[in-house]
């Protein structure tokens, strides 16, 4: 799992114990921590720490000192001397004074899920406006926390949690940054501005946008490589993808469209961070059509398509089209209850594929073309509607018009077949 071109100045010098806490709250919200925590393993790994224990505690609820129990607190201090850890992972957010407690107490570094994925943000960030948006994540996440790293930082010198931000940085004032995080948001707002400019000449320019997303390792890097042969990253990993990378795709019939490929989602992303890749996922909500792709591989898949959508759902984008793409259909395993069988093998709302069987390749091409082009329809509308005639007028192009005895035909082309239009399905207008 181990990342040899991007992490070649990271050495595995850490060496973590995860720490998980489950309250009665997440046992009545039915949160699966056994899932989470194993998901913060997959992290601590990308970010190059190696594992040694995995550690829950049940708890009514957090300990405010310590956040799980004094005594869980006793355990973990002499598994980290058996174990000789040099830190510890928490897998919910701990507050500034836990921080500094625990850190006391156990002689450890303390990181916690929220840290941990910001770090690997931050080796992963290449452009300018990735960087400013985790710099920006990481300072508006510190601020509240400054008093309780300030031992951290200034003892321990690299290493997770502590990228990014650099330590001079961090020991000036809460002042300093805050002036620094109005200086970020600032750049960002141009930054974005240039991008929002780029994508309306784009737009004018007459071009389709198709974005992909999904929770991370789903396999959308993977596809935008198979489907445009663009050389990007992909990596058994979490997280290989930040920034968004766009390329032409080409329809069957000869169309183009650009598909952009973007960062990877997961549960429990603080909202903070969701707030601060607005920027990157205004892809997503410029997209005329948006692939949710998903590991149907995954025993989580459930989980992993509610957060998605979400997720999808906060940025604005759950009224868009979309297609639920379940990639992966090669690592279905028979009889694992989670069999794709009830689902239709094609529908222009899903589809199952193998990222690396070019039949699938294509049957996800024609299903994109389908849903992006229309082409013409013949409507009869009643002549006495002239609502329903205003819409169809908005819905495409009208080719023709004829009077008949009570209704009206028009030749309309449309650009997108299963749009709606203020909320409305346009297909029950429709009599052909
Ligand atoms: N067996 C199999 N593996 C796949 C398929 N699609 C992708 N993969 C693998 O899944 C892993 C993750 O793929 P990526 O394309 O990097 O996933 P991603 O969704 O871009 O992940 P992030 O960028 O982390 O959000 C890689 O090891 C791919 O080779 C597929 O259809 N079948
Ligand atoms: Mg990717």
């Amino acid at each position: 799992m181990s990342d040899k071109t991007h992490n070649v100045d990271y050495k595995i010098t850490e060496k973590a114990i995860l720490i998980s806490l489950i309250t009665s709250d997440d046992k009545r919200a039915g949160n699966d921590a056994a899932h989470s925590l194993a998901e913060l393993a997959q992290l601590a790994e990308t970010a190059g720490v190696a594992v040694l224990a995995l550690i829950t505690q049940n708890k009514e609820s957090a300990d405010s000192r310590w956040f799980i129990g004094k005594g869980k607190v006793q355990e973990v201090k002499q598994l980290a001397l058996d174990l000789e850890a040099t830190t510890a992972i928490f897998d919910q957010e701990l507050s500034g004074a836990q921080v500094r407690n625990l850190e006391e107490e156990l002689d450890l570094k303390i990181v916690d899920r929220t840290q941990l994925i910001l770090d690997i943000f931050a080796q992963r960030a290449k452009t300018r406006e990735g960087i400013i948006q985790v710099e920006l994540a990481q300072l508006s996440y510190l601020l509240p926390r400054l008093s309780g790293h300030g031992r951290n930082l200034s003892r321990l010198g690299g290493g997770i949690g502590t990228r990014g931000p650099g330590e001079t940085k961090l020991e000036t004032d809460r002042r300093h940054i805050r002036s620094r995080i109005s200086d970020l948001k600032a750049q960002l707002r141009e930054v974005m501005r240039h991008r929002r400019l780029y994508r309306a000449r784009r737009k004018k320019a007459g071009a389709v946008q198709v974005a992909l997303v999904g929770y991370t390792n789903a396999g959308k890097s993977t596809l935008l490589r198979e489907l445009t042969q663009a050389d990007v990253f992909v990596e058994d990993q979490l997280f290989a993808t930040l920034d968004p990378t766009s390329r032409v795709l080409e329809l069957p019939n000869g169309r183009e469209v650009i598909l952009t490929d973007t960062v990877g989602f997961i549960q429990n992303l603080p909202h903070d961070l969701v707030a601060a890749f607005r920027a990157t996922l205004e892809e997503v909500n410029e997209a005329d059509l948006v692939l949710h792709i998903i590991d149907s591989s995954s025993p989580y898949r459930e989980e992993q398509i509610a957060v998605v959508e979400d997720i999808l759902g906060e940025l604005g984008a759950s009224d868009k089209p979309i297609v639920k793409v379940y990639n992966k259909k090669d690592l279905q395993k028979d009889g694992e209850g989670m069999s794709l069988v009830d689902l239709p093998h094609r529908s222009l709302k899903s589809l199952v594929i193998s990222a690396f069987v070019q039949e699938d390749l294509t049957l996800l091409r024609e299903t994109v073309q389908e849903l992006l082009t229309g082409g013409t329809l013949s409507l009869r509308l009643p002549a006495d509607r002239g609502d329903l005639i205003a819409l169809a007028y908005r819905c495409g192009e009208v080719k023709g018009q004829s009077v008949e005895e009570e209704s009206v035909r028009i030749e309309l082309e449309i650009s997108k077949s299963d749009y709606e239009l203020h909320g409305q399905p346009l297909r029950p207008f429709i009599q052909t």
